[in-house]
């Protein structure tokens, strides 16, 4: 069988001698959706933030985490290979992470620096081949016609539709989501999630997705990983966690994991018509070397 694309094995990490993570353990095999389902402080951020790297496990422990079959960390020793590995792996945030004065489309284009020489990226000029891969990007998630609008003019759903362009832009084989939905409203939400799983599915991308929420990891994710006070509750088919098992699972926390809106089903992203990104000249690009160098 082939190496999983994520493997973690005995992780721990404390903050000021409080254990956020003891002795998780878990791999996901390329092409899988996968939630991390937690109530607030189970530990959801704080693994994502291991696996790439962001954080690193306690020292003296026999913590592993291997991305795409190259290690990132060991026993709290970070592995050379994390950089490159950061430019296959795509962390997605709940506050988007996305220069706000930038447009849409040079906040894409963020994602194809890793394949650029230094004084292009400098220059701000882009290969007509990247920026009609940005521009595809824009397209398939549906905000297009978004592309020359500076990023914080954007809603919250499309921001983050903008954040998922970049990752496809930077051709990221893994994509971490932390919480993506969490400063959403309910239909952004769904519509974001629905992305999420259309790439997975289309794309054969690697998703793990931390979420509060179950209704979404029914939608969207054939596995769930749950986390409860900083260790593996359950791993399994998400189609299994029902409202009993979660109750078991998570104690008085359960109704955190809950939308009070309840489970209503998700809505395919709607397909948008085609850019206008392609027919505009370079003009914006030139603002993004001074944007990022600020
Ligand atoms: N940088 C930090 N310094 C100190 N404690 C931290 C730090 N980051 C996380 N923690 C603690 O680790 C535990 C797990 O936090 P984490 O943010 O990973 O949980 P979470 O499941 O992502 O929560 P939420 O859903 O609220 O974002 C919490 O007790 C939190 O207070």
């Amino acid at each position: 069988m082939a190496e999983p694309i994520i493997d973690v094995q005995s992780l721990h990490k404390s903050f000021n001698g409080h254990a956020a993570l003891s002795d998780v353990s878990f791999q996901v095999r390329a092409g899988e959706m996968v939630a991390l389902l937690g109530a607030s402080g189970s530990g959801k951020s704080t693994l994502l933030r291991l696996l790439n790297g962001l954080h690193r496990a306690d020292a003296g422990t026999p913590s592993v985490v291997r991305l795409l079959g190259q290690p990132v960390q060991q026993g709290g020793r970070l592995s050379p290979q994390v950089r490159a590995l950061r430019s296959r792996t795509a962390t997605i945030f709940q506050q988007f992470n996305l220069v706000d004065r930038l447009s849409v489309m040079n906040n894409v284009l963020v994602g194809s620096l890793h394949r650029l020489p230094l004084w292009r990226t400098l220059l701000g000029r882009f290969p007509a081949s990247e920026r009609e891969r940005a521009a595809a990007a824009l397209h398939r998630v549906g905000i297009a016609p978004c592309a020359w609008q500076r990023a914080s003019t954007l809603s919250g759903g499309q921001q983050q539709r903008a954040a998922i362009s970049r990752a496809l832009v930077q051709g990221a084989e893994v994509i971490l989501a932390d919480e993506p939905i969490a400063s959403l409203d309910p239909d952004a939400s769904r519509r974001v999630m629905a992305l999420l799983a259309e790439l997975n599915r289309e794309l054969g991308v690697t998703v793990l997705v931390s979420l509060h929420q179950v209704e979404h990891a029914f939608a969207s994710c054939p596995r769930t990983i749950a986390l409860r006070h900083g260790r593996i509750v359950y791993d399994g088919p998400t189609r299994e966690l029902d409202a009993n098992r979660l109750a078991e699972l998570y104690g008085s926390q359960v109704d955190e994991l809950f939308d009070p809106a309840g489970h209503r089903p998700v809505a395919a992203p709607q397909a948008l018509p085609a850019s206008e990104a392609l027919r505009r000249p370079n003009a914006l690009d030139t603002t993004l070397d001074t944007a990022l160098a600020a």
